[in-house]
């Protein structure tokens, strides 16, 4: 069942005589209880989009329902009910910095109309379930990343909302940090029946927890569906780039010239077929030659996704039957142009990191 759905939703922001629309016809659906993820380059409208779900952004257009009850309009204590029962959690972790851990959390409990006296046991549950039970009385700068993070996410969860928004949650993260911060909102996840709504522009964190995903670009979703099949069979070129990114299917552009005549292919493959076989065979049954690049095997959940980068080389007629037959036994297949193969991965990767320059650029827009 749906807990969130986004209707042809729109946002539309006017800067003088600029007019700038950020999320385009939106149409979504989040499922209780999953962990949905939303990708896309810096500026595509990732952040506008989730923020119209707690309303602190209203659509231009369009319609937010929340358990199937339309709230594009609710105000006052509808909107309250609103905030409540959705937390949000940020890069910056958003921490008030004068205060202690503790009194941190007590804000959002007040926010929240929680009793005073149930204030105190509160703050102890919530800082346990993130593994911070020693730091009631320390001060946010006192606190590593990770550690501000957690207590980031024991005040989002105070109010016990149903949805928790997460918007770069682990950008500012290093590689470790990530894992034990994905690791707790997965626990969160499936301990309390959170749903939640992630943005990351991180393909490693796409990967490890979401249950289903939106690309997007240019404010529009591109492309939806359940991670796997997304990324292991991507149709559209945005997450096409962000898939050969990340599985590193590129060749060092230096080794280009020194290879052999005949057709570069990229085959996809679902990580438990056996492709080694297939190669031998279709080589022999051909007489062609068929080299590997390079090859890649990638988990997505506990699915695995494999690319392997091979030079196929033969007389003209043996060459296209043995690429036929290739192309008919894996989910994946794209020749690839000797011109562009060295240079997908500099050019991607530098336009989808959501780099401060990309943030300074689009503030300065
Ligand atoms: N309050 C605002 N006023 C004017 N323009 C805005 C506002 N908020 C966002 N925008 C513009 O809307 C577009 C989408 O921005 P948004 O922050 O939603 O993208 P994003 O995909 O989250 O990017 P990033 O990954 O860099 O955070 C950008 O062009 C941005 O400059």
């Amino acid at each position: 069942m749906a807990i969130i759905e986004l209707k042809d939703v729109s946002v539309t922001f006017h800067e003088g005589d600029r007019t700038i629309e950020a999320v385009r016809q939106v149409d979504l659906s989040v499922s209780k209880g999953e962990i949905f993820g939303i990708v896309g380059f810096s500026g595509a409208g990732k952040s506008t989009l989730v923020r119209t779900i707690n309303l602190l952004e209203r659509p231009t257009s369009g319609q937010v329902l929340l358990d199937g009850h339309d709230i594009t309009q609710a105000k006052g204590s509808a909107l309250r009910d609103v905030r409540k029962r959705i937390g949000f959690i940020f890069q910056s972790f958003n921490l008030i910095g004068n205060v202690s851990v503790g009194r941190n959390i007590e804000f959002a409990l007040k926010a929240g109309n929680c009793p005073k006296r149930e204030w105190s046991a509160r703050v102890a549950q919530l800082l346990a379930l993130v593994g911070l039970e020693s730091k009631a009385d320390s001060y946010p700068s006192s606190l590593s990343g990770g550690q501000q993070q957690r207590v980031s996410i024991a005040r989002a969860l105070a109010n016990n909302p149903e949805i928790l928004l997460c918007d770069e949650a682990t950008s500012a993260l290093d590689l470790e940090t990530t894992g034990e911060i994905l690791g707790l909102l997965q626990r969160i996840n499936r301990e309390l029946g959170i749903t939640i709504v992630f943005i990351t522009h991180q393909l490693d964190v796409a990967k490890q927890i979401f249950d289903h995903v939106a690309v997007m670009e240019e404010g529009h979703i591109v492309e939806q569906g359940e991670t796997f099949d997304i990324f292991g069979a991507p149709q559209h070129p945005t997450t096409r780039a962000l898939v050969e990114r990340y599985l590193g299917v590129a060749v060092p552009p230096q080794l280009v010239p020194s290879l052999p005549d005949g057709t570069i292919v990229e085959l996809r493959y679902k990580g438990e077929d056996a492709l080694e076989p297939l190669i031998s065979a279709v080589a022999r049954r051909y007489d062609v030659a068929i080299n590997v690049l390079h090859a890649n095997v990638e988990y997505f959940g506990a699915q695995a996704i494999g690319v392997l980068l091979v030079l196929v080389s033969g007389p003209d007629d043996a060459l296209r039957a043995a690429l036929e037959t290739l192309r008919s036994r894996v989910f994946g297949f794209r020749e690839l142009d000797r011109e562009s193969i060295g240079q997908v991965d500099a050019g991607d990767s530098a336009s989808l990191s959501a780099s401060e320059n990309d943030k300074e650029g689009k503030s300065r827009a």
